[in-house]
C-alpha cells in the first residue's frame, strides 16, 4: 500500500506539485493522467526516490520513505519501474534481463511464461518487437516481488493496435501480481479503462481522483469533464431536481440555479426535423460511428454521436434529444438564468465555414434567435 500525504514538489522556482494526498490500496492500480507538464511524472518519480520533495510525506507498505526527518534511497524502496524506452540491458538476453540480480529464480520462470515470453528467453533485446520488450521489462519488474510498481507511460512509444491489447496484459499481470501500481499516462482512454482509479491532475494538483465512472460521468470540475473528453456544455436552469435546457428538460446534479450541463456524445440523439432545435455545423465519419456537431439555439454547440448510418450535411436542420438515462453534472453557470431565452425556434444556419477540423469543445459564437 501507498500513502502520499501533503507532497509539494518544487524545481528552482517551479512548483511542479502542489499538495498533492493520495492512496493506492493492496493489489490497486491507479492511473494518473493530465496535460503535459502537470507534475505526474514528477510524482511518480519522488515515489521511487528519484525526486526530494520539499515537504509531505511517503509511506510504501507502512515504511516511512519521505517525510521532514526520513529519506529512504531508491534502491532500498522495493518499487518496480517501467518506463517507456523499456530500459533493458542490450547484452543480456530475455532471461538474463528478467532474472537480474536474481538468477534463475521461481519468479522469473513464473513471469516469462505468464507474459508468453517463453520462446524468447534466450533472445536479446534488440531481436524483440516493441511490445515484447515491454513484457520483459515487466516480467523484470514482477520477477523482483515489488512493493509497489511504477508505470510511466508504459505504452507510448507503441503503435495504436499494441497499445490496446497490451495494457489489458499489463493490467492482468499487475492483478495476477496483487502488487498496487500507479501507472502515468496522457491517454484518457488508456487511464480510464486500465485504472480501479483515475486521477487527473492539473498546475500540480490532483484535480480529483475516484473511480473511472465518477470522473468520467461526475467530474469535480469543468477541467476534468473537458480533459476526459467530448464534453459539451447545455446553458440551463434547475428546477426541483430537473433541469431545463435549450433541448429539453433532463436529470441533473451538483450546481443550482444557472448551471451549465455536461453532455458528450452520447448523451445525445438527433433526428433530420424542421425546423428542429439545430443546425448542423459538420459530421465527421469514424468507421463504426458518425459524429455531428449541432449548433443550438441560444448559442450553445454540442457533439451528437450516431451509428455511421445516418447522414446529415452542415446546414440541415435537425432535433437533438437527450438520451442519458444519468442524471447530468452540474456546473455554475456565469449567464443570468433570466437571461436564457432559447425558446421555440431552432437555431439559424451557422454563417461561418467549418472545415471539417473542428478542435473546439464547446463553441462561444451565438447564433440565431438566442441571446
Ligand atoms: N528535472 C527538472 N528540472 C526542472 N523542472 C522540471 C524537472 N522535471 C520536471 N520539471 C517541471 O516540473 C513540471 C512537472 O513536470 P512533470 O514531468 O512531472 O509533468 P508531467 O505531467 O509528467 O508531464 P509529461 O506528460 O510531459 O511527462 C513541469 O513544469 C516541468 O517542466
Amino acid at each position: 500500500m501507498l500513502e502520499i500525504d501533503g507532497l509539494n514538489v518544487t524545481y528552482g522556482d517551479e512548483i511542479a506539485v502542489q499538495d498533492v494526498s493520495l492512496r493506492v490500496d493492496e493489489g490497486e492500480i491507479v492511473t494518473l493522467l493530465g496535460p503535459t507538464g502537470c507534475g505526474k511524472t514528477t510524482t511518480l518519480r519522488v515515489v521511487a526516490g528519484l525526486v526530494r520533495p520539499s515537504s509531505g510525506t511517503v509511506r510504501i507498505s507502512g515504511q516511512t520513505v519521505n517525510s521532514d526527518t526520513a529519506f529512504v534511497p531508491p534502491e532500498q524502496r522495493r518499487t518496480g519501474l517501467v518506463f517507456q524506452d523499456f530500459a533493458l540491458f542490450p547484452h543480456l538476453t530475455v532471461a538474463e534481463n528478467v532474472g537480474f540480480r536474481l538468477g534463475r529464480g521461481a519468479g522469473v520462470d513464473h513471469w516469462l511464461d505468464w507474459l508468453g515470453l517463453g520462446d524468447q528467453r534466450d533472445a536479446y533485446p534488440e531481436e524483440l518487437s516493441g511490445g515484447q520488450k515491454q513484457r520483459v521489462a515487466l516480467a523484470r519488474c514482477l520477477a523482483h516481488h515489488p512493493e509497489m510498481v511504477l508505470l510511466d507511460e508504459p505504452l507510448s512509444n507503441l503503435d495504436a493496435a499494441l497499445k490496446d491489447s497490451l495494457r489489458w496484459e499489463i493490467r492482468a499481470a499487475l492483478k495476477e501480481a496483487g502488487v498496487p501500481a500507479i501507472w502515468v499516462t496522457h491517454d484518457q482512454a488508456e487511464a480510464l479503462s486500465i485504472g480501479d482509479r483515475v486521477g487527473v491532475m492539473r498546475h500540480g494538483r490532483l484535480e480529483q481522483i475516484a473511480e473511472p465512472e465518477t470522473c468520467f460521468r461526475d467530474p469535480a470540475s469543468r477541467f476534468v469533464a473537458e480533459f476526459l473528453g467530448e464534453a459539451s456544455f447545455l446553458p440551463g436552469r434547475t428546477r426541483e431536481g430537473s433541469v431545463a435546457t435549450p433541448i429539453g428538460p433532463a436529470t441533473g446534479h451538483g450546481a443550482e440555479g444557472a448551471v451549465e450541463a455536461l453532455v458528450r456524445p452520447d448523451d445525445l440523439d438527433l433526428r433530420a426535423d424542421e425546423p428542429g432545435n439545430g443546425v448542423v455545423a459538420w459530421s465527421r465519419y469514424e468507421g463504426a460511428t458518425r459524429l455531428f456537431a449541432v449548433d443550438l439555439a441560444g448559442g450553445s454547440r454540442v457533439r451528437v454521436r450516431t451509428n455511421h448510418e445516418v447522414h446529415h450535411e452542415p446546414g440541415d436542420r435537425v432535433t437533438v434529444t437527450i438520451t442519458a438515462n444519468h442524471g447530468l453534472a452540474l456546473f455554475p453557470a456565469d449567464h443570468d438564468v433570466e437571461e436564457l431565452d432559447w425558446g421555440e425556434t431552432a437555431a439559424e444556419p451557422t454563417p461561418e465555414t467549418h472545415d471539417g477540423m473542428p478542435e473546439d469543445v464547446v463553441a462561444t459564437g451565438h447564433i440565431g434567435s438566442g441571446g
